[in-house]
């Protein structure tokens, strides 16, 4: 398997290259140059199958003979045994149509794990069989973060760097940053939202020189993947309700769109999706995008849901590459225009071609806790506020399908949001027992590039011993 930049103009890359790679050479993401597609007797025979066993059969193809099957399944069995729950991601009934899809029985309590688990193991894998080590460079609203941090910390191949904004995360999720103790972990408090440190991160991936004399690798969803590993639990869920005899919507919680786009994937795998449906908070730009058809800036705000306070949505170029028919002059295009004016609109083609697979809505401060407070009241279920968008979202859906609400962080990761809708604070797992306890490091930097890779310079292990080392 090959992948290719949605910009056009990067090297077309195997798989182990795109692991590596993070974001491509012309800025653009990586992207699987063709589709594999799974039978419908493969899809059939994922029911009840353990997780690990379908995600073995859906990475395969991507992978492609870059790793052996042998050390893909070990990787795999690995990192799923390091979940609390035997079913990986179990699909709870919610309602006559509703179901919510558990992501959060990872280390870290967050859908994150699912694929950070494997990606850290791959990397490592990959990086020892070329004899390298890699500078990890990440921007988090929260969960990407701790999830990255608890992956890799201890490595040996690795230094990681995340970029958090600073007082935007809940005490949780900075606490899950900053208290790994890890010599090769290193926490930033940055001064600015979410989209400054990705938009750090960016920059130092367009910095060819910084690149390459730090052997820039990347953990966020730019990564292929990621992506590649969230696509499994699209295939599960579906399958344990009747698919491929039987077609199924999902709702999921967005921001920088890399989960619903793996769902997008898997439908373009064969799995009979009939709505993909993009629920967002107050931070609405995808949902103003659906409805006018124009993706338009307005300044990011902080709410109760902060892992989706998000307005530069990297994986939505992903799918304007796909919904264009893959015209990548279109997708630089549109990307230049962002940058320069804060707004496109997308082609009259490309968003008709969008608006038939998704559909999107979006859930108030109001709204997100009523349906925390509404659902513990009727089924003693207690949501976390970024599963309860997804929740609230579904239950507006048209049609008779089973529709699938993705949860996808533990109501304890936001227990003063939580508390505040239902009265009730959700005690973090025993696995996180001392977690407000532990010592805290990390450092606070300004929004600024010089900064940033000056203070990377100073502790990679990659830029001192140089990054083939
Ligand atoms: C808990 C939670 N829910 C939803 C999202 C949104 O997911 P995505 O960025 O893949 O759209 C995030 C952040 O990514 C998150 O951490
Ligand atoms: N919500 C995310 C934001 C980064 O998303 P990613 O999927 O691109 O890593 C977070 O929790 O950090």
């Amino acid at each position: 398997m090959k992948y290719l930049s949605s910009r056009g103009e990067a090297p077309v890359l195997s798989f182990s290259d795109v692991l590596l790679t993070g974001l491509a050479e012309d800025g653009g993401l990586y992207v699987p140059q063709e589709w594999p597609v799974l039978s419908p007797e493969a899809i059939r025979g994922f029911a009840g199958r353990p997780y690990p066993q379908v995600a073995l059969e859906v990475l395969t193809p991507f992978v492609g003979q870059d790793i052996s099957r042998a050390d893909l399944k070990r990787m795999v069995d690995e990192a799923y045994g390091t979940f609390r729950h035997p079913a990986v991601a179990p699909l709870v009934q919610a309602g006559p149509r509703d179901f919510v899809l558990e992501l959060f029985h990872g280390p870290t309590l967050a859908f994150k794990d699912v694929a950070m688990q494997l990606l850290a193991r791959l990397m490592d894998h990959v990086l020892k069989e070329r004899g390298q080590r890699a500078t990890i460079v990440g921007a988090t609203s929260g969960d990407t973060g701790g999830a990255a941090i608890s992956a890799f910390a201890g490595s040996e191949r690795t230094d990681v760097f995340i970029l958090f904004p600073k007082g935007r995360v809940s005490p949780v999720q900075q606490r899950q940053m900053t208290t790994s103790g890890a010599v090769n972990v290193h926490a930033v408090a940055l001064e600015g939202t979410f989209d400054d440190c990705q938009a750090l991160v960016k920059a130092m991936f367009n910095d060819r020189r910084f690149r390459k004399a730090s052997a820039l690798s990347g953990v966020n969803s730019i990564n292929w993947a990621r992506i590649m590993a969230q696509i499994v639990y699209y295939f599960t869920a579906a399958a344990s309700l009747g698919a491929p005899d039987r077609a199924v919507s999902f709702t999921v919680p967005t921001g920088n769109f890399g989960d619903i786009f793996a769902g997008y994937a898997a439908k373009r795998m064969g799995l009979p999706v009939e709505r993909l449906v993009i629920a967002t908070n107050d931070n609405d730009i995808l949902e103003r995008t659906l409805v006018s058809g124009r993706y338009e800036m307005r300044g990011v705000h902080a709410t109760t849901s902060p892992s989706m306070d998000i307005e530069i949505s990297s994986n939505f170029e992903r799918l304007l590459f796909e919904a264009s028919g893959r015209q990548a002059e279109e997708v630089r295009r549109l990307m230049a225009q962002i940058q320069q004016s804060r707004a496109f609109d997308v082609p009259a083609g490309t968003l008709a071609a969008i608006r038939a697979e998704f559909a999107a809505g979006r859930a108030d401060e109001k709204e997100v806790a009523q349906t925390i407070g509404a659902t513990l009241d009727a089924s003693a279920y207690l949501l976390d506020p970024h599963s309860a968008i997804a929740l609230n979202v579904a239950r507006r859906q048209e049609g008779t399908e089973p529709m699938i609400a993705l949860a996808t962080a533990h109501p304890a990761k936001f227990p003063a949001a939580v508390k505040a809708a239902c009265g009730i604070e959700p005690p973090l797992p025993p696995t996180h027992a001392d977690l407000m306890e532990r010592k805290e490091s990390f450092d606070v930097l300004p929004n600024d590039l010089d900064a940033v890779e000056r203070y990377i310079a100073e502790r990679s292990r990659a830029v001192t011993l140089g990054a083939a080392a």
